[in-house]
């Protein structure tokens, strides 16, 4: 029997990147000359300003609307788990699961704050991806469908998503992506992840390093970088941040891996995360280093490092104080309030 063509290839998925729709721009405008009449001085808002605007120009409407947020976070296991890179146990990511499912981790209590509408999506956790210092992590098939599951997240209604990633050993996952689209030693980009020693930080580059040797296609192209390192709750992550685009969705990314998947796209093409922002700096430094590569300041700095979608949940917060400042306050004209010009 011929192989059969897998069900979504690459080359379907370049073909979205390369069609993505742009800014609306008459919506960004609309936000802008609101801006200016509210009574403040202008620019005193400062970010906030630039949020409301942003969320209304990838919404594409005028006032912006973020009443219905969703948090999506994504659980896959790792093969490079087995080479003990993490300081906790892979079995952590399926008990964590079920944490979540109990309303028991961070995320949850974060979620409640915020209003918001908490989903969690396993990527078949019994299989972990394979291992990749022996070659890549998926076929392109699997990594095509795990992309195609992310996009799931993205259901009508929803205005505003916060994504998040469970899964043990995803730290080195995201440094061995880094690596292979930003170049640079594996050391630049391997932090602690979860708190590990210095003799496993040193098996953590060492296993970037490894992988970087036996992928070294994952150099030519984002794709395959995503294919060879990624888990599959980061190719979920990936084509969540897509489908979101075309459905006109902000996006709020998380730490290090979260981000890591996402710049996958922005190195396919440049303008791929224009409609996502970084809702935190993590404490890995590879995170800082990726944001430089992305042209992306985060909104908070809390010294976080916990991933599973804890400090874009957070920004959520942040985004609908940003967008309720811009509906809901009144302008100079209608509270009788001098502007400058008196
Ligand atoms: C109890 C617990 C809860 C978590 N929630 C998120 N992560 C975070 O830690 C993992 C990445 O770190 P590393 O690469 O060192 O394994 C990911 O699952 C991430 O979301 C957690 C980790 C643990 C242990
Ligand atoms: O920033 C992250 O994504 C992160 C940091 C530590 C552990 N897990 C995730």
């Amino acid at each position: 029997m011929s192989n059969p063509q897998p069900a979504v290839t690459f080359e379907e998925i370049r073909a979205l990147v390369r069609n993505l729709p742009g800014p609306d721009m008459d919506a960004g405008t609309a936000a802008l000359q609101r801006e200016r009449q509210l009574t403040k001085p202008a620019g005193s808002l400062g970010r906030l300003e630039e949020i409301a605007q942003w969320v209304s120009t990838w919404q594409g409407q005028h006032p912006p609307d973020v009443r219905r947020p969703r948090v999506a976070v994504f659980a896959g296991n790792h093969g490079i788990a087995a080479h003990g890179v993490s300081a906790f146990p892979a079995s952590v990511t399926v008990q964590m699961v079920a944490n979540f499912q109990n309303g028991g981790a961070a995320v949850n209590q974060l979620c409640e704050v915020a209003d918001a509408d908490l989903r969690v999506y396993e990527l078949d956790l019994d299989n972990p991806t394979a291992d990749f210092t022996q070659g890549p992590a998926m076929g392109e098939e699997e990594c095509c469908r795990a992309m195609a599951y992310g996009m799931m997240a993205v259901e009508m209604g929803v205005q505003l998503l916060a994504l998040g990633e469970m899964g043990i050993g995803n730290s080195t996952a995201g440094a061995a992506i880094c690596a292979a689209l930003y170049g640079g030693d594996a050391r630049d980009w391997v932090g602690r992840g979860t708190g590990i020693d210095d003799a496993g930080l040193a098996r953590k580059v060492a296993v970037v390093e490894a992988g970087l040797k036996a992928n070294p296609q994952a150099k030519d192209d984002p794709f395959e970088a995503l294919r060879c390192f990624g888990g599959y709750e980061l190719a979920a992550i990936a084509g969540a941040v897509l489908a979101a685009r075309m459905a006109r969705v902000p996006v709020l990314l998380d730490g290090y891996a979260c981000t890591a998947a996402a710049a996958v796209l922005h190195k396919a093409d440049r303008r791929a995360l224009d409609h996502c922002m970084v809702s935190h700096r993590s404490v890995e430094p590879g995170h800082t280093r990726l944001m430089a590569e992305i042209g992306k300041e985060p909104l908070l700095d809390l010294g976080l490092r916990l991933g599973e979608g804890s400090g874009a949940t957070l920004a959520i917060n942040i985004v609908k104080s940003a967008v309720a400042c811009h509906a809901g306050m009144a302008t100079f004209a209608q509270a009788g309030v001098s502007d400058r010009e008196g």
